[in-house]
């Protein structure tokens, strides 16, 4: 969208412009510039559809750019992770890393043409029902001026992850070592030797204390509720692609059983370890409640070696301790917060009901979160991850063609 960027570099040169501009845009506003977003304008592109990328960072994949940390791969095989039109290279190995995972989503970018409008933070998008055009305000640039967007499509691109969960937790203004919640953590390095609290069991909880083992460091993990840990692989396949597979000829409950059956064998009984398993089993826990099995990367034998303790909830935590609920108290120099995240799309988007205000994520469940009414739309909100992107992406870039070529035919024709 050339003629943007065109408008934004007048303005700044020109002094007699007023502060608050409004851009009417063709095509659909999408927000965000992570592999959804992205995903979505090159379905969008490949229909002859342009659209607008607003982005609050200054760069594409702002979460796997700036907020991960330098171990982290793909943790499902490739092909499961691609964004339409493209597939990743077939050098890359099957579980690409961060840099190669980064360097394929520029490289989507640039053969598509996509150039997303950076440092450009969407606070609020509303329905102007006069007109049934959407008013797209945004904060950013060097002086921090103010824009508006209009446009008849609104794509949400913010992502499951748009925003930190940071618990409280009684006590811990007092603490005084190091607290970084892991989308700060890049390495073990400034941890060695030193006994680190990580908060949080998820994938990224269980990573972080592997890579602070082989820092030479001393983790302890928080586990405060009940979590699935399967083997990323089992008989030389990748444990999401047999259940994929599997779920094709299976009911869910008879794939779990298979899952739990061939993780006792891998991996032992989890529960001793101080991670007890759900009642549910891990795909209809994930299919119901959205929780995402722990993809085991080698974490499990650090903390069968008793490289890495495992705790239950914190009580509070002190000066330089923390009390857990069974009445142990140990010494921490460093807490990490493994907390996760949270969608922000309440905080912005205003007097739509298809998005959940106390969650953030469409209120119609996977698959069909995708569409609101009036033009707004939902890409990546399914849980599924990239795979889930790509699904939305496709579904929403059709369905705008399609109006978009009906509302050119209801258009007077000029011969
Ligand atoms: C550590 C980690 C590892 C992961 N690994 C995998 C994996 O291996 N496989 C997998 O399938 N999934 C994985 N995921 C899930 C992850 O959600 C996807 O990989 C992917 O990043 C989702 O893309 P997205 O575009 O929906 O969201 P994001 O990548 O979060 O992109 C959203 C973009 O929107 C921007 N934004 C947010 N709010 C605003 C606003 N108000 N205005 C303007 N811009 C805004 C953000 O800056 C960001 O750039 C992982 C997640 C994490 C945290
Ligand atoms: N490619 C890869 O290898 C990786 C992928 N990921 C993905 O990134 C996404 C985010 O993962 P992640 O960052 O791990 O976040 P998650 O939301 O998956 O996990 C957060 C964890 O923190 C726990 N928690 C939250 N608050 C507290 C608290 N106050 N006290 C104790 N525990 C608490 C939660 O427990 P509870 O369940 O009880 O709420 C949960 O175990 C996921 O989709 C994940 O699969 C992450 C890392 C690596
Ligand atoms: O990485 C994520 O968070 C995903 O959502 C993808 C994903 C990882 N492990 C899974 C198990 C079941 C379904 C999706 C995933």
């Amino acid at each position: 969208m050339e003629f943007v960027t065109e408008t934004l570099g007048k303005r700044v040169h020109d002094p007699y412009v007023e502060e608050s501009r409004c851009i009417l845009i063709p095509g659909p506003i999408i927000v965000g510039s992570g592999p959804s977003g992205l995903a979505t304008a090159a379905c969008l592109k490949s229909r002859g559809v342009s659209s607008l990328i607003l982005e609050r960072s200054s760069c594409i994949a702002s979460l796997w750019q700036l907020k991960t940390y330098d171990r982290l791969r793909l943790h499902l095989p490739k092909h499961f992770c691609e964004l339409p039109l493209m597939p990743f290279p077939s050098s890359y190995p099957t579980y690409p890393t961060k840099p190669q995972f980064v360097q394929y989503l520029e490289s989507y970018a640039e053969h598509f043409g996509l150039k997303p409008v950076f440092n450009q933070t969407v606070e609020e998008a509303k329905l102007d029902r006069r007109c049934g055009l959407w008013r797209v305000r945004t904060v950013g640039g060097k002086k921090e001026e103010e824009t508006e967007y209009v446009s008849r499509w609104l794509v949400v691109a913010t992502g499951e992850n748009a925003e930190e969960v940071m618990p409280e937790i009684d006590g811990i203004v007092d603490f005084f070592g190091p607290i970084l919640h892991t989308s700060s953590y890049k390495s073990g390095e400034m941890f060695r030797e030193k006994k680190v609290l990580v908060v949080g069991c998820g994938n990224s909880g269980m990573e972080v204390c592997l890579d602070l083992c082989n820092f030479n460091a001393h983790p302890s993990l928080v586990v405060r509720d009940t979590v699935h840990v399967l083997p990323q692989e089992m008989l030389g396949l990748s444990t999401f692609g047999i259940s994929t597979s599997l779920l094709k000829w299976f009911p869910v409950q008879v794939v779990d059983r298979f899952l739990l059956h061939m993780s006792r064998l891998v991996l032992g009984d989890t529960d001793r370890l101080g991670l007890v398993r759900p009642k549910l089993g891990p795909l209809e826990r994930k299919i119901k409640c959205g929780k995402t099995p722990v993809l085991d990367v080698g974490t499990l034998a650090k903390i069968r070696s008793g490289d890495i303790k495992v705790y239950p909830e914190l009580k509070r935590v002190m000066q330089h301790s923390a009390e857990f609920v069974d009445g142990r108290v140990d010494n921490f120099d460093a807490i990490i917060l493994a907390t996760g995240y949270k969608s922000n799309v309440p905080m912005w988007l205003k007097g739509m009901n298809m998005f959940c205000e106390k969650d953030g994520f469409p209120r119609k469940p996977f698959p069909n979160g995708w569409k609101g009414e009036s033009g707004l739309y939902a890409v990546g909100f399914t849980k599924l991850g990239l795979l889930g992107a790509a699904i939305d992406a496709k579904k929403i870039a059709e369905d705008i063609d399609v109006q978009q070529k009906l509302l050119t035919l209801g258009r007077p024709q000029h011969c």
